[in-house]
């Protein structure tokens, strides 16, 4: 994946926060107060988000199958344009709404909006019209960053020949967060974090995650997650956390959750 990178003057210290449509209609005040501390405290703030119960939902009551690989929907055309009518339409701006009523400047905006997020088919065949991101042009979420404003961003893409694609969320936040070196990447769920056995993993590493994956320890959506936070691990960004939005999930400065790193011994040492 590539970025057009165009910095201006200031570079500012960035966090992309993906917030899953598992949370969406369950974000308590303190997830906008935790996201006010971040800007107040210097950092440029992206918001991505979900909605894959939203969308699922108005796909039973239109009678339109739907099925999932891997954590991906298969998308036809007509599943297409619900995905575009929910995520774009109706969440995009119920998430912008409630972060204003929080007094957070949000702009929604969509990945189809200003060329920002190029996207190729994933495998046509398997999965129909369902995007990675090839692409970040990231000048507009500079702009509006750098002047004080929040992105809320709905995971849509376009193909070099301006045909929309279905993007998983957790891929297209992964994919922001690359492109703007963000110094921190948050997946907002509805569970604490990892789980074995019933308890937290509280740290964990690409090889931990591969194996959990292997043994079907981590599943369904879990594992677009956990591999795009692998994608996206670089010298910028040393970890990825996975939240629960349903409470409280900044402590002090820290974020409590399961945290995924490089090399867990590394960063102990
Ligand atoms: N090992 C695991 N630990 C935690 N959650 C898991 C695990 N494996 C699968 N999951 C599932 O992943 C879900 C979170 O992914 P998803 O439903 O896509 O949420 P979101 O909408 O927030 O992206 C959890 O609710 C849980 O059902
Ligand atoms: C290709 C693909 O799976 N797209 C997702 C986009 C929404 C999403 O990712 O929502 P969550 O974050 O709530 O899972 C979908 O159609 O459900």
């Amino acid at each position: 994946m590539q970025a057009i990178v165009h910095r201006g003057g200031s570079r500012l210290k960035t966090v992309v926060i993906k917030c899953g449509g598992s949370i969406l209609s369950e974000l308590s005040d303190s997830f906008f107060t935790s996201i006010k501390h971040l800007k107040d405290s210097g950092c440029g703030v992206v918001l991505v988000h979900g909605g894959g119960p939203e969308i699922t939902d108005c796909l039973e009551k239109m009678k339109i199958q739907t099925a999932f690989i891997n954590g991906q929907r298969q998308t036809t055309k007509e599943v297409l344009e619900v995905v575009q009518m929910t995520l774009a339409g109706k969440l995009n701006k119920k998430l912008s709404g409630m972060c204003q009523k929080h007094g957070l400047a949000a702009v929604g905006l969509s990945g189809e909006d200003g060329g920002l997020l190029q996207a190729e088919c994933i495998d046509e065949e398997r999965l129909g019209l369902v995007g990675k991101v090839s692409f970040v042009d990231i000048r507009l979420l500079e702009l509006l960053l750098e002047k004080g404003y929040l992105p809320v961003l709905a995971p849509l893409g376009r193909t070099e020949n301006g045909e929309v694609l279905n993007i998983n969320a957790d891929t297209a936040a992964a994919a922001v967060a690359q492109a703007l070196q963000a110094e921190r990447l948050v997946f907002v769920t509805d569970v604490d974090g990892i789980m074995e056995d019933g308890q937290l993993v509280s740290e964990t590493d690409p090889e931990q995650i591969r194996s959990c994956i292997g043994q079907g320890i981590i599943s369904g959506g879990m594992i677009p997650k956990t591999e795009s936070a692998i994608q996206s691990l670089s010298d910028t960004l040393k970890e990825v956390m996975i939240v629960n939005g349903t409470k409280p999930f900044i402590s002090g400065r820290e974020f409590v959750g399961t945290k995924i790193m490089n090399s867990r011994k590394e960063a102990a040492g």
